[in-house]
């Protein structure tokens, strides 16, 4: 189970997180193919969402690696993280209420300006230049993910499906080589789903590997090239959505032993 691609653009290797007795993740391994969309499922509390958080520097691993591109980010800072280019979405969604939809992804984009004080205030050349770069990123972003009508509205005053895409505009502008998006259709009705499924492919053409967490198996068999089914933060089982489909382990774990026995 733990033989993995290290050539692949995210590797992890024998991960392993605990939380007092919870083994949240138990030596996981994976990787995932540079220019594809990689699912990640698994029953609630499986520990997909404790997976994010170890390769974007929330929670620093008890043991194993997380290698991008080759190169060694475990235990790295979250911002080190998202400059190296991997940038994510949260599974509940985190926005200013008194920042407008232009505002919150240009937010995104400090990557690019440095968000530094000095040349802010002194508006150096400098500054103005990479303001003006940053303020056309966002505007393409916002025509992009199609919200460019909304750009001056409060972002959490939207519908649910475009607060959802505010937070996809926002780890655009961070320019990421890696998307990680955790349980983005949770909540959504299904026209949202089906949106978003297609913005993410969109997303995906540009060629911006995705890496998914999600409940919904049918999104995952559209939209994924390979699925990596987790449980008890153990690698299930590992392949494409036709193989993990009638996979039985993974109906049982998933769906509920009645299920699988029916
Ligand atoms: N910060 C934390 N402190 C203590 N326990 C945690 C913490 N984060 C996660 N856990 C525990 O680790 C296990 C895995 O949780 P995690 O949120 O990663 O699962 P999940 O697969 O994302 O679940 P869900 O689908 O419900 O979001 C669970 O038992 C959870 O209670």
């Amino acid at each position: 189970m733990n033989n993995v691609n290290s050539d692949g653009i995210l590797t992890i290797k024998n991960l392993s997180k605990s939380f007092g007795g919870i083994k949240a993740v138990n030596d996981l391994s994976f990787s995932i193919t540079e220019g594809h969309i990689h699912a990640v499922i698994g029953p609630n509390g499986a520990g997909k969402s404790t997976v994010f958080n170890l390769i974007t520097g929330v929670f620093m691993p008890d043991n194993g690696e997380v290698r991008f591109k080759n190169r060694n980010i475990t235990s790295m800072r979250t911002d080190h993280v998202a400059k190296a280019g991997i940038s994510r979405t949260f599974q509940n969604i985190r926005l200013f209420p008194e920042m407008t939809v232009f505002e919150t992804v240009l937010m995104g984009t400090y990557l690019i300006t440095g968000g530094k004080v000095f040349p802010a205030l002194f508006l150096t050349k400098n500054f103005r230049n990479n303001e003006k770069a940053a303020k056309e990123r966002v505007e393409e972003i916002l025509h992009f993910v199609g919200l460019w009508d909304m750009r001056d509205e409060y972002a959490a005053k939207l519908s649910y499906g475009n607060q959802r895409r505010v937070e996809i505009a926002r780890a655009l502008a961070m320019n990421p080589q890696l998307l990680l998006l955790d349980e983005p259709t949770a909540g959504m009705n299904p026209q949202e789903t089906k949106e978003l499924m297609d913005l993410f492919s969109l997303v995906n053409k540009q060629g911006i590997t995705i890496l998914i967490i999600a409940h919904d198996m049918n999104l995952v068999n559209v939209l994924s090239d390979q699925i990596t089914v987790i449980n008890f933060g153990e690698k299930l089982a590992e392949g494409p959505p036709k193989m993990i489909h009638n996979h039985p382990a993974v109906i049982e774990a998933y769906m509920g032993r009645a299920e699988a026995n029916a």
